[in-house]
């Protein structure tokens, strides 16, 4: 028998983010009975700002926050969705990023009135807020009015419930850990609506030189996963992106051992698209090679033109 170890565990507190937190926690105790995890709730000035969030530091401050409690000692895991955590910065020195299996990656639409998207008529107020799903909605449904909305899953599925909206669109993966999968309407085909990078993934970040935790938490990694989120971020660091610019890609694992990368980068309404995919044996060499492409299409210049917008 080992000696009780306590594993703090660092995440947002939202529903979904209180989920997941859930999940590993019972994933922690079944792989080494000894473990004692702990939530270490973390509150972000994004939580509380209603605002643009680009006032409140980007994106980047909810998974920066999360982290920073790791860097100051006050946790030993940093829980995120690898969705959100940016390309745009350097990621803190000292610390690691293991990646369980993944989940789904698609998009779905929730609309209470129980119709898909092919059927919804002109004028249909659809609540999201990600450049990447308005570029994408608005060159196949030009038809639909896009109306921004802020705040968590349960937040936006509200104003689709209470009517302020008349359907949100949201990841399923999402939907699914807030126990509230049945009330999507349509699964998006990723074709249409491509997904973003690191979508459906968890992220556990931990200190480099906490050799007991990563002995503990290897059981719980995925090696396909892994090597599909390494190329994904390998991708988004070199286009200095972030989930909340028009990028969509996704990494599948082939046959052979590889993996495929397939990813398109939008002007804001989706006139512009460009897209690139490769398949190879490394993630890096793979991220960096279809990001290679999109730059050589104009990437960086598609996609400075949606940050003026
Ligand atoms: N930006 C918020 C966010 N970050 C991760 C997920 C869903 C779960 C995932 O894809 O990991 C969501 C909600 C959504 O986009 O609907």
């Amino acid at each position: 028998m080992g000696m009780t170890q306590h594993i703090r565990i660092a995440s947002r507190a939202s529903a979904m983010a209180t989920a997941q937190v859930n999940w590993l926690m019972g994933q922690i105790t079944r792989t080494d009975s000894a473990a004692v995890p702990e939530f270490v709730p973390i509150t972000t000035a994004g939580d509380r700002w209603t605002g643009p969030l680009a006032e409140v530091g980007g994106k980047g401050a909810f998974t920066s926050a999360v982290a920073q409690a790791v860097l100051d000692g006050r946790a030993d895991l940093a829980l995120h969705c690898a969705k959100d955590m940016p390309g745009d910065e350097p990621e803190p020195d000292g610390t690691l990023c293991l990646y369980p299996p993944r989940d789904d990656v698609h998009d779905v639409l929730v609309h209470p009135g129980g119709r898909k998207l092919d059927d919804l008529p002109a004028g249909t107020r659809i609540g999201t807020s990600a450049p990447r799903r308005i570029a994408q909605l608005t060159a196949s449904h030009p038809h639909l009015t896009i109306v921004p909305v802020r705040g968590n899953a349960d937040t936006r599925l509200r104003l689709a419930h209470v009517g302020d909206v008349d359907a949100v669109i949201l990841a399923r993966a999402g939907l699914r850990r807030l126990g509230r999968e049945a009330e999507a309407t349509e699964i998006i085909d990723t074709d249409r609506m491509m997904p973003a990078l690191g979508a459906g993934q968890l992220a556990l970040q931990i200190s480099a030189d906490d050799q007991n935790l990563l002995d503990l938490l290897t059981p719980l990694t995925d090696a396909a996963a892994t090597r599909a989120a390494l190329a994904e971020r390998a991708l988004l660091r070199a286009l200095a992106g972030h989930c909340h610019a028009p990028i969509a890609g996704h990494a599948t694992p082939t046959a052979a051992g590889g993996l495929h990368l397939a990813a398109r980068v939008y002007s804001p309404d989706g006139s512009v698209m460009l897209a690139a995919a490769r398949t190879g044996p490394d993630p890096q060499t793979v991220g960096d090679a279809v990001a290679q492409d999109l730059i050589a299409q104009g990437a960086n210049d598609v996609l400075a033109s949606s940050r003026r917008s």
